[in-house]
C-alpha cells in the first residue's frame, strides 16, 4: 500500500526534494541556537569580548532569516505537493468511478462517493505533504540533537535518552488504536452524507408525505453515531497528548536535575549546562511533530484505504481488447439469453428473440417481468450471465462500448436533467450541436413554443433535475435530446404516469417521429400507446410467451389480451 501511495510523488518529485531540502535545513538551523549559547556562556562571557558577542548574534540573526524563508518555502511549497497528489487522486478516482458499471452503483450510496471525493482525500493530501517529510526532520532533529548532546556530555546525553523509546512505543500503540476509529469515522461522515442526499435530494417527497421529524430522526442517529465515533478518537487523542507532554516533562526534568548534578561535580560547564536545557527544549519540537503525524496519518492512510477499495474495483464492463468501432443498422437478436441480477434469481431464462431493422417492438407483460431488464442488455448496462445478444451480427461485447452507446438512445420514464439551462440539457444529445440545431431538435420534440415563452428562451435555467419543468415538458426535453443524438436504435421506456391528453398527443407524436426509421424498442406499461407498434412482446415470468400484432394478440386470448381487457375493460 504505501508503494502505491508513494507512488504519487513521482511527477512531483522537484517539489518534493525542494520541500524535503528545506525541512531537512530548518530542522539542522534550529539546533544552531543552542550551539551557540554554550559558546557564549564558556567562551565569550568570561573574555567580556562584547564585539565578538555582538557579531555572534548578527551571525545568528542571518541564521534565523534564512530559516524564516526556509518556513516559508515548506508550508507553501510543501502544501502545494500535497495539494497536487490530492487533485490527481480525486482526478483518477473520479475518472474510475465514472468507468464503473451498473452493477457498483446498485449496491452504493451517492453520499458515500462524494465523501470519498471529498474528506478521505483531503486527509490523504495533508499526510502527503505532512508524513515523510516531518517523520524524517523530527528523527534527524532528534538525531542531531542526541550527537551534539553526546558531544557535550554523554553521561546526561544517555540519561535524557532513556526517555525517547518510551515515546515511540507510545507513538505505535495509539498509532494503531486512531486507525481503527478514523476508518470508523469516515464512515460515519459518508452515512451522514448519503443521509443528507436522501433527505434533501427527496425534498419534495419528505414533504408530501409530512416525514420532516422521522427524517430528523434518522439524520440525528447519524449525527449521533458520528459524535459517538469521534468522542473516542478524542479520547485516544488526549491520552496520547497527555501521556506525551508528561514524558516530555520528564525530559527537561531529568536534564534540570542531573545536569545540576554533573555541574555540582565540576563535569559539566555553565554554558554546556544551559545548552542541555535548550537541547531538550528543541527535542519538544521533533515529538510534537512525531505527534501531530500520528494524529494525521491513521485519517490519511484509512482515507487511502478507502480510496483503494474504490480504484481496486474492477468495473464488470469493460472493453474487450479487440473491440470494434461499428456503425450499426440495428438488426438486434437476443440467443439464449440468460441473466439475473447480482446474487439473485435469474430474471431472464434463455430468451431468443430477434428484432429487424426499422422495427418498433413494444415489450408487455406484468410488473417485475423483466421488460427493462431485457432492453438495459442491449446497451450493455448488464452483461448476460448466459447465451448472446448480437447486433447486425456482431455480439456486443465485441464491439466498444462507447460506439454501442453512441448508437443506442435511451429515453426514460424517469427523466434525469442536469442543474443547467434547457440549452445545456438538450446539447447533452450531442456536446458540439449548433444553436440551430438544438433549435430544431427542439422544435421536432414539440418544445419550441414552450422555449420561445421564456423571457430567457434557450438560456432558461430548469433548476436542480429540471425541478422547474412540467413532466411534459422533461419528457419533451429528453426527446429533443435524443433527436440530436439521432442515434439508429432507439429504448423508449414508457411514462406511466397520465399527463393531459393534448400533452400526451404531442409527446406520442415527437415520439412517434423520433422511432421512424430507427428500430424501437418500447417498455409499454400503457398498452393505449402500442396498439400500432409492429410487433408486441409479452414478457411473463416464464420468459417471452407470445409476441404479435395488437389483433392477433386479442384473438388469441392469451395474457395480452388479459391485460388489455383489465385496463380497457
Ligand atoms: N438493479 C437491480 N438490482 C437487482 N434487482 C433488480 C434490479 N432491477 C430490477 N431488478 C429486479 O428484476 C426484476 C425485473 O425487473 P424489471 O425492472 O426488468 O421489470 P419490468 O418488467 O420492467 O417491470 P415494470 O413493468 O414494473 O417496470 C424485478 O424482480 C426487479 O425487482
Amino acid at each position: 500500500m504505501l508503494s502505491r501511495f508513494f507512488s504519487y510523488y513521482k511527477p512531483y518529485k522537484g517539489l518534493f526534494f525542494l520541500d524535503f531540502g528545506c525541512a531537512v535545513l530548518v530542522g539542522l538551523l534550529e539546533l544552531a541556537f543552542p550551539l551557540a549559547v554554550n559558546q557564549v556562556i564558556d567562551r565569550l562571557l568570561p573574555e567580556e569580548n562584547w564585539a565578538i558577542i555582538f557579531w555572534a548574534c548578527v551571525g545568528l540573526l542571518l541564521i534565523y532569516a534564512l530559516n524564516t524563508f526556509l518556513h516559508f518555502v515548506v508550508t507553501y511549497w510543501g502544501h502545494m505537493l500535497g495539494i497536487n497528489i490530492e487533485t490527481d487522486m480525486r482526478r483518477k478516482l473520479f475518472q474510475h468511478m465514472q468507468k464503473l458499471s451498473f452493477g457498483y452503483y446498485d449496491n452504493s450510496k451517492t453520499g458515500h462517493s462524494i465523501s470519498r471525493l471529498t474528506k478521505d482525500l483531503e486527509e490523504i493530501g495533508e499526510v502527503a505533504h505532512h508524513g515523510p517529510e516531518d517523520v524524517f526532520v523530527a528523527v534527524m532533529t532528534l538525531v542531531g540533537s542526541l550527537i551534539i548532546m553526546l558531544t557535550i556530555n554523554w553521561q546526561l546525553a544517555l540519561i535524557i535518552f532513556v526517555v525517547v523509546p518510551l515515546i515511540v512505543i507510545l507513538a505505535i500503540y495509539f498509532n494503531k488504536k486512531m486507525t481503527i476509529t478514523f476508518r470508523r469515522m469516515f464512515r460515519d461522515v459518508a452515512d451522514i452524507n448519503a443521509r443528507v442526499e436522501d433527505s434533501i435530494g427527496g425534498i419534495r417527497v419528505v414533504k408530501a408525505f409530512a416525514n420532516e421529524d422521522y427524517e430528523q430522526k434518522q439524520f440525528a442517529k447519524n449525527n449521533a453515531q458520528y459524535r459517538k465515533t469521534k468522542l473516542s478518537s478524542y479520547k485516544i487523542m488526549a491520552q496520547n497528548v497527555t501521556a506525551n507532554y508528561m514524558l516530555m516533562r520528564l525530559i527537561t526534568l531529568s536534564a534540570l536535575m542531573f545536569g545540576s548534578w554533573f555541574v555540582i561535580g565540576d563535569t559539566l560547564s555553565h554554558g554546556e549546562f544551559v545548552a542541555f536545557i535548550l537541547l531538550t527544549n528543541i527535542l519538544i519540537g521533533p515529538i510534537q511533530k512525531i505527534n501531530a503525524v500520528i494524529e494525521s496519518y491513521p485519517k490519511g492512510i484509512a482515507g487511502f484505504k478507502r480510496y483503494l477499495e474504490v480504484l481496486d474495483t474492477e468495473p464488470e464492463i469493460a472493453d474487450a481488447k479487440d473491440a470494434v468501432d461499428l456503425t450499426l443498422s440495428g438488426a438486434i437478436h437476443y440467443h439464449d439469453v440468460t441473466f439475473g441480477y447480482k446474487g439473485l434469481e435469474k430474471v431472464l431464462k434463455q430468451i431468443n428473440l430477434s428484432i429487424y431493422p426499422g422495427e418498433t417492438v413494444a415489450f408487455v407483460g406484468p410488473s417485475g417481468a423483466g421488460k427493462t431488464t431485457l432492453c438495459s442488455l442491449l446497451p450493455r448496462f448488464y452483461d448476460v450471465d448466459d447465451g448472446a445478444i448480437t447486433i447486425d451480427g456482431v455480439d456486443i461485447k465485441e464491439i466498444k462500448q462507447q460506439s454501442l452507446r453512441n448508437q443506442i438512445g435511451i429515453v426514460q420514464q424517469d427523466v434525469f436533467l442536469f442543474s443547467g439551462t434547457i440549452k445545456e440539457n438538450i446539447s447533452y444529445g450531442r456536446l458540439d450541436a449548433s444553436d440551430e440545431e438544438i433549435i430544431a431538435a427542439a422544435r421536432k420534440a414539440r418544445l419550441d413554443d414552450f422555449i420561445e415563452n421564456q423571457p430567457d428562451g434557450l438560456e432558461t435555467v430548469i433548476g436542480e433535475r429540471g425541478v422547474k419543468l412540467s413532466g411534459g415538458q422533461k419528457q419533451r426535453l429528453s426527446i429533443a435530446r435524443m433527436f440530436l443524438k439521432n442515434p439508429p436504435i432507439l429504448i423508449l421506456d414508457e411514462a406511466t404516469s397520465a399527463l393531459d391528453t393534448e400533452t400526451e398527443i404531442a409527446i406520442q407524436q415527437a415520439l412517434a417521429d423520433l422511432s421512424k426509421g430507427r428500430t424501437t424498442l418500447v417498455i409499454a406499461h400503457r398498452l393505449a400507446t402500442i396498439k400500432h407498434a409492429d410487433r408486441i412482446v409479452v414478457v411473463t415470468p416464464d420468459g417471452i410467451t407470445e409476441q404479435g400484432k395488437h389483433e392477433d394478440l386479442i384473438k388469441k386470448d392469451g395474457v395480452y389480451s388479459r391485460l388489455h381487457h383489465a385496463q380497457f375493460g
